[in-house]
């Protein structure tokens, strides 16, 4: 039988919540790029005893993330919505996970996915879009190669045609299904067959 993904897709307000990031090594710049590229602002506090010098830059440029070199300790989970482990230490790994769930956190543990409740995802962004990757942890190679390719794939514009769906939206008068019918019948050509790509977005350019 065909395996299904039953990971649940969310958008978080990560800029809204304090991060615990747990180690600061290779893996550790890996995880602080992912949230700082996608949301910078979001309050960052790492712990580690020690800090690599491409960590080191990366969190310099970005003032909410602060680094405390030190040893863990659970203390630190208290003050965090969200936690991230990045050490190389399969002991510890399973700890914080303890740690975390005694406190109701939520926990991605790098490299180990049996101690994680949400996993990274590759992400494809155009403006006010934004795609999210998973291929339920199998090939994380292969969502990075879809990420290469939606990238490719889909225009810089689509973000014009976005923010210029949003003015009709919001000028739209009328009740609920009237807004909704008029969104549907403005958006066909984007699904109708046998446009090529650029034309379905064509259509869109100047709407
Ligand atoms: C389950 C998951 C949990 C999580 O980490 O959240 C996980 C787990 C593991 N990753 C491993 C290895 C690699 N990870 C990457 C890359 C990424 N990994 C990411 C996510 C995820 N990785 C989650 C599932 C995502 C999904 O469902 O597809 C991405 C998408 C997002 C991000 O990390 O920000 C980011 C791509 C970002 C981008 O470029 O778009 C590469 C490729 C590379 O670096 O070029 C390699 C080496 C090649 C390979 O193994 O494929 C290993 C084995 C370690 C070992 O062998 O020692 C494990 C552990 C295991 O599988 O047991
Ligand atoms: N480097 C890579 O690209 C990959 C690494 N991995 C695995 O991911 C894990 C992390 O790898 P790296 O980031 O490369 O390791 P690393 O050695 O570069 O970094 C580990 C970090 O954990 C911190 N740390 C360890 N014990 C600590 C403690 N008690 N308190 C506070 N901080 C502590 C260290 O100070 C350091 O900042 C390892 O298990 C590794 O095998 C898996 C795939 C690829």
């Amino acid at each position: 039988m065909k395996e299904t993904n039953n990971l649940f897709p969310v958008f978080l307000k990560l800029e809204d919540l304090r991060v615990l990031l747990i180690g600061a090594g290779n893996v550790g710049v890996e995880k602080l790029n992912a949230i700082v590229n996608n949301a910078p602002a979001t309050q960052v506090l790492v712990i580690a005893k020690e800090i690599n010098d491409e960590f080191h830059e990366l969190a310099a440029l970005h003032p909410n993330v602060h680094i405390r070199q030190t040893e863990y300790n659970a203390e630190y989970l208290n003050d965090c919505d969200i936690v991230i482990a990045a050490v190389n230490d399969i002991a510890l790994s399973t700890t914080i996970r303890n740690d975390a769930k005694v406190r109701g956190k939520l926990i991605n543990v790098a490299d180990k996915p049996y101690l994680c409740d949400f996993y990274l995802g590759s992400i494809v962004t155009k403006g006010n879009l934004k795609l999210a990757i998973s291929t339920n942890g199998k090939s994380p190679t292969m969502s990075k190669r879809l990420r290469e390719v939606f990238n490719e794939l889909l225009p810089d514009e689509l973000d014009d045609i976005i923010n210029n769906l949003q003015v009709v939206r919001n000028s739209l008068q009328g009740d609920f299904k009237n807004k909704v019918d008029e969104l549907n019948k403005i958006t066909q050509k984007l699904v109708e067959k046998p446009l090529s790509e650029a034309e379905k977005y064509e259509q869109y350019w100047f709407l």
